[in-house]
């Protein structure tokens, strides 16, 4: 979808040597894919992104656009296909909400009652009430909202592409994280290529399908996030994601690719003699209790039944130490397995119905910590 290549912007500043702010950067980001661009302060993350809407002229390399080369397009109509948002937002003050969204389908001359639809539509869609907001002037909304309503102005005129300079910069923190949700919900929906400037590797992590990161100008690395948590290419982008990259990777993991491969589902009338041959067979450390409508109840350690065998399950059973959600992170996971004290959880499904459970060990095995042995359980 867009394709930059040898992309190069030199600087020119009087008596003094060009800054190179992009140097032969060449990366392909597909259709309804999330890129971020991310790197230092000054590493030409802005200027790669104003090259793409001619806001910044190249100096040199190729910019492609759905296979067509940016160069035969002027400006106005390269914009209509790209919307922009920035970190300063940059609504019109006189105008309402509603005629700030649709500045530029009434400048294409679309028709006024179907963007006046679409603008409703957006704005539910990032949970705010048009009813009350469109004819609002931007001074009397929010910082937060007067950024969705930036993000929504962008994708008005539905245009394929949107190149994002820090859109939620300026956010605090919890705004910032319900706002960056809602723009992943939206675009799952809207499927835009997105190119997304940010300096947060968190951010990054959390929205990119790839990130690209540079440093003074060089696109050091272009990957998935995973793959540049867990190989990054060089000393620069290793030191640049953090000593606690395979803590971050947790959190693109979830729980279902990490649970234990049997469920050790027991009865609580099972005889123990049975269960321990269970255990025994799958290697397991621990069998949990399944009572009415697949709770787990309970469970039971090889430990426990090392010695007599004679009883039923029922008679031996421990409480556990809380559920995780299969749909949750594993950094969720870990999380709550600190916060009881515990090296594993029973894993549940909507209905909080036991699914399996999940070790500390596989979790270490799983990021490449230590080797990973399938079957293995808690030491
Ligand atoms: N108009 C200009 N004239 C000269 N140098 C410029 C100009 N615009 C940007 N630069 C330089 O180009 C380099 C890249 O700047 P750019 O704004 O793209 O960086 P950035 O990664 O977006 O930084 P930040 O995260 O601070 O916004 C910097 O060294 C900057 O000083």
């Amino acid at each position: 979808m867009i394709r930059l290549e040898n992309l190069t912007k030199h600087f020119e500043v009087p008596g003094k040597e060009p800054v190179i702010a992009a140097n032969n950067v060449s990366m392909d980001v597909g259709k309804g894919e999330i890129c971020i661009f991310l790197g230092p302060s000054g590493c030409g993350k802005t200027t790669a992104l104003k090259m793409i809407n001619k806001l910044i002229p190249k100096t040199s390399g190729k910019i492609y656009i759905d296979g067509k080369d940016t160069d035969d397009l002027d400006p106005i109509t390269l914009r209509r296909k790209i919307g922009y948002v920035i970190q300063q937002i940059g609504l019109f003050p006189n105008m309402t909400i509603e005629d700030n969204i649709c500045v530029v389908p009434d400048l294409l001359k679309m028709d006024k009652q179907k963007s006046r639809e679409k603008a409703r539509d957006l704005m539910e869609m990032v949970n705010l009430d048009a009813t009350i907001f469109l004819k609002r002037y931007p001074r009397e909304l929010s910082g937060g909202q007067q950024q969705r309503i930036g993000v929504i102005r962008a994708l008005a005129a539905d245009p394929p592409v949107m190149l994002m300079d820090e859109p939620f910069g300026a956010i605090d923190p919890i705004n910032r994280a319900v706002i960056q949700d809602e723009f992943l919900k939206l675009n799952a929906e809207l499927g835009k290529t997105v190119l997304f400037v940010s300096h947060d590797i968190d951010e990054a992590i959390k929205m990119g399908d790839k990130i690209a990161i540079f440093r003074e100008g060089i696109l050091e690395q272009c990957d998935t996030p995973d793959e540049i948590l867990a190989n990054p290419a060089n000393r620069f982008v290793k030191d640049f994601v953090g000593t606690d990259r395979a803590l971050k990777r947790l959190k693109l993991i979830s729980v279902s690719e990490a649970i234990m491969p049997f469920r050790m589902a027991v009865q609580s009338d099972e005889p123990l003699d049975k269960v321990a041959e269970k255990m025994r067979s799958h290697n397991a450390h621990i069998a949990v209790m399944v009572g009415p409508r697949g709770r787990a109840q309970g469970y039971i350690t090889k430990e426990e039944i090392r010695g007599d065998q004679s009883g039923i399950v029922n008679e031996y059973i421990d409480p556990i130490p809380g559920t995780i959600h299969e749909n949750d992170s594993l950094h969720d996971a870990v999380s709550q397995m600190y916060s009881h004290a515990s090296d594993w959880l029973p894993v549940v499904d909507d209905d909080g119905a036991y699914k399996g459970y999940l070790t500390q060990h596989t979790i270490a095995s799983l990021l490449g910590e230590v080797p990973r042995k399938r079957g293995d359980t808690i030491t």
